[in-house]
């Protein structure tokens, strides 16, 4: 959960992931299911090659059904992903990745053939939980180390398929904003990484616009609060965040709002729709696209200067003469 993401380990990271690729049959991705695209990890689809992927959909038991669906079409032709929703959990879940695995890897699969699978994922998607399901035993947690670590060891799930002792830790999409705030909401980067009143503001605006009757049930909220500072201020005041004098605390209130968010009592929910990060994506593509032409302007701008000033440099180098 505390892993801090610097080009060092990134590059570290991609190096190991390489490596291991040469080992493994498959990749099982776990995503955290109430952000499908902040969860997944930048790098893994060009990391990956040839090698097929299993998507799982984690956290199932605390995503919206509806917007589950959305994300399962988005990615129904995409070759070689097989995504499915999922829990570690639901012990029927876990049951059936021999199965899904052995349908993207149907050369393999016998106990001299067996197929071999490196779990990975962002940090705090359910990797370790998933591990200690699939091997019924629980595993030393990976915690704060990036990537893949020492020589791995295959570990026995049945008797034609194998997973790979350490789960693969990727980092998540830090690079965009609006990303790093859904992964914040929903707990999968540190809290200090931003402030933490702005994440519950963030996770706040979101859920008065998509889930406002959630919301309104778990703090018994009679009318439509449209901004999100008062409403967090409501909040505070009814769940009894208050500073001595009975100011609210807004620090207090936030945890109380973040904590229901994580832990899904507010109800299921998922942040993201397929349309809503391809809109994002357009943005973001202009964004970059105006920053390039306002640059060349700038250029364009300053050549008059840049060749009067080489005109003067010449003119004194011939007066010197
Ligand atoms: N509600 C719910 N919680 C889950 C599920 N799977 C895992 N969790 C919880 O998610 C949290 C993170 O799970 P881990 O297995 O530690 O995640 P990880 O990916 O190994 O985390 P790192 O070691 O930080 O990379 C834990 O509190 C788990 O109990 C699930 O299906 N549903």
């Amino acid at each position: 959960m505390s892993v801090q993401w610097y080009p060092g380990h990134m590059n570290k990271a991609r190096r190991e992931i390489e490596d291991v690729m040469t080992q493994v049959d498959v990749v099982i991705e776990v995503l955290d299911s109430r952000i499908p695209d902040s969860s997944q990890n930048p790098m893994l689809s060009t990391l990956r090659g040839d090698v097929p992927v299993l998507r799982l959909l984690n956290k199932k038991d605390l995503a919206d059904k509806d917007r589950l669906d959305l994300w399962l079409k988005h990615w129904a032709g995409n070759e070689g992903i097989l995504a499915h929703p999922f829990s570690t959990l639901d012990k029927a879940d876990v049951s059936k990745i021999s199965h899904w695995v052995k349908q993207m890897v149907p050369h393999r699969g016998s106990a001299e053939k067996p197929i071999r699978a490196m779990i990975a994922g962002i940090p705090n998607v359910g990797k370790s939980s998933l591990m200690n399901a699939l091997l019924g035993r629980r595993i030393a947690k990976v915690g704060d180390e990036p990537a893949v670590t020492k020589s791995q060891q295959k570990l026995k799930v049945t008797e034609g398929f194998q997973i790979l002792d350490t789960p693969g830790i990727l980092w998540p999409k830090i690079e965009n904003p609006d990303a790093s705030y859904r992964l914040a909401v929903t707990g999968a980067v540190r809290d200090t990484a931003i402030d933490y009143e702005d994440v519950a503001l963030v996770g706040l605006a979101f859920f008065i616009s998509d889930y406002w009757d959630a919301l309104a049930t778990r703090y018994k909220l009679k009318e439509k609060v449209s901004d999100a500072y008062e409403l967090l201020k409501i909040i505070g005041s009814k769940r009894g965040a208050l500073r001595a004098g009975g100011k609210i605390d807004m620090h207090k209130a936030a945890e109380v709002f973040l904590n229901d968010v994580r832990g899904g009592i507010i109800g299921p929910y998922i942040m993201e729709t397929p349309e809503m990060i391809a809109r994002e994506e357009l943005l973001v593509e202009e964004a970059k696209a105006k920053k390039e032409a306002a640059k060349q302007a700038r250029l364009a701008a300053a050549m008059p200067q840049r060749q009067q000033a080489s005109q003067r440099a010449y003119q004194d180098k011939k007066h010197d003469k």
